[in-house]
């Protein structure tokens, strides 16, 4: 069987079922590994096949008494296990009827019939339990699901934490090992796609298989409508005006280089983001025409100051002392680490009247120690404070249901992957098409450019670019 499964594979690869290059999913992001089962019904000795394998793996499922095809892909292949096996079938529709029974579930079933599931590929696990939902609604037990290839981007444990084993015939990375042996991809595909798996997380709500008003592919003119923010409706509006979704991060040590670099780069970004107390010769008097450039070139000042104290401390640090952020940064960055006190603090602050978040969920350090509830639960938090919240900094592509907030990553430049103290890069490209970034940081990328402003140039038509590429199919 391992030999069949092994000529199967190849199989696949020939009728093009499997392929190779830059496709996009139906989330909006990029994937560099596209599985396409459907065609498989015009070929029907590899249907069989197929069914056999399946028929060898259900051999480790315990008990079950129908069968039911995720629709509609896998509804032939249910079909063809089901005469071989005599184990009878039940099939889902995905609408009920609007006319006679309006069932959703057809076929002959006792209540509590265990049924088994048979899906082609699993991403998300968000369609097996589509219709795990209507099977049990209607009385019946899952408790497997039968599968030709798991993607390996979260589906299996999304199963699992929904009561589904999954069982598959072949990982992705299986698959990219038989067809890099067979010479069907060379070593670079194998890479390159392990390396899309390594880096790109599912979350829960790309695992919806319909997202409601997917940011991904919302436009910013519409996505400016729908921000709670004031400051993230700014945000959008420039972003769309400027054709810019580049925040350059300006860490550089005297005001007036960062004056001269404002200045330089201006026209090209959408904010500038600071780290204000770094500057060797910092003094209030620079505020003034740092902000005036802001106005004068269309783009927001952004302090990533990153608070995490209690919120009397977070008070102080941002409307007080020597830096007075809440004075002139519009923008400012927060760890979710310490709670809600710090956006309590934050939102009651004096200084200027709007005034936008951008919560840390995610960091491009390596080895930092976030974990995937921490991310959840800072998405949670971001998503209490609507009025508040411009956006998220992250390196995922998150809250794709909330079109409100903004996507804010940093970690971007066009070569570098690592520096040598752990920060780790994307390209622009990457951070828009698979990571979902709806502003790149880029510091280094441009200020140690011999041309920062031609360097942010070159940044922003890509980002852009990849932004246009991102949306164009709900255009
Ligand atoms: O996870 C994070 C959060 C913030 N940053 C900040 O972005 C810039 C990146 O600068 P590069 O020169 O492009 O590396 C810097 O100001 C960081 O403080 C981040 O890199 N990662």
């Amino acid at each position: 069987m391992e030999q069949k499964l092994k000529e199967f594979a190849k199989e696949l690869f020939s009728i093009d079922a499997i392929k190779f290059g830059e496709y996009k999913t139906k989330v909006g992001l990029m994937t560099p590994v596209y599985c396409d089962l459907r065609v498989i019904v015009s070929y029907p000795k590899l249907m069989e096949t197929l069914a056999d394998l399946l028929i060898w793996k259900i051999q480790n499922v315990e008990r079950y008494d129908l069968i039911c095809g995720v629709p509609y892909t896998a509804l032939p292949i249910a079909t063809v296990v089901s005469i071989k096996t005599s184990i009878p079938m039940v099939m889902r529709r995905k609408e009920a009827k609007d006319y006679g029974t309006k069932k959703l579930i057809e076929g002959v079933f006792k209540p509590g019939d265990n049924c088994l599931i048979v899906e082609d590929v699993v991403t998300s696990g968000s369609s097996i339990l589509e219709t795990v939902k209507d099977l049990t609604g209607a009385t019946l037990k899952c408790t497997d699901a039968i599968i030709l290839l798991n993607r390996e981007q979260g589906g299996e444990q999304f199963l699992k934490n929904n009561g589904i084993k999954m069982h598959a015939l072949l990982s992705m990375t299986q698959l990219m090992q038989i067809l890099h042996e067979a010479g069907c991809i060379d070593k670079a595909t194998v890479q390159k796609v392990e390396n899309y798996l390594a880096t790109t997380k599912v979350d829960e709500s790309v695992m919806k298989k319909s997202v409601p008003d997917n940011r991904l592919i919302l436009s910013f003119e519409a996505r400016a409508k729908l921000a709670k923010n004031p400051i993230s409706e700014q945000l959008f509006k420039i972003m769309r005006c400027k054709q810019t979704t580049l925040c350059v991060a300006v860490d550089i040590l005297n005001s007036t280089d960062l004056l001269n670099f404002a200045e330089r780069v201006g026209p090209h970004i959408c904010a500038l983001k600071t780290h204000i107390d770094i500057l060797e010769d910092f003094h209030p008097n620079l505020l003034q025409p740092l902000q005036e450039i802001a106005k004068s070139h269309n783009f927001l000042l952004f302090e990533d100051r990153k608070f995490a104290d209690i919120g009397k401390t977070v008070e102080y640090q941002y409307s007080k002392g020597l830096y007075k952020i809440s004075s002139w940064a519009p923008l400012v960055t927060v760890h979710s680490l310490m709670g809600r006190g710090v956006l309590d603090a934050i939102k009651t602050s004096e200084g200027l009247e709007k005034r936008g978040v951008f919560l840390l969920a995610e960091a491009s350090a390596a080895g930092n120690l976030i974990s995937d509830n921490y991310v959840k639960e800072t998405i949670k938090m971001a998503e209490e404070y609507p009025e508040l919240i411009a956006g998220v900094v992250c390196q995922n592509p998150l809250f794709l249901n909330n079109p409100g907030l903004i996507q804010l990553c940093p970690g971007v430049q066009m070569e570098n992957k690592q520096d040598n103290l752990g920060q780790r890069y994307n390209s622009p490209l990457t951070v828009v098409l698979e990571k979902g970034a709806d502003i790149a940081v880029v510091g280094r990328g441009i200020t140690q450019s011999s041309d920062p402003a031609c360097a942010a140039e070159r940044y922003k038509k890509m980002l852009w670019d990849a932004y246009l590429q991102r949306i164009e199919s709900s255009s």
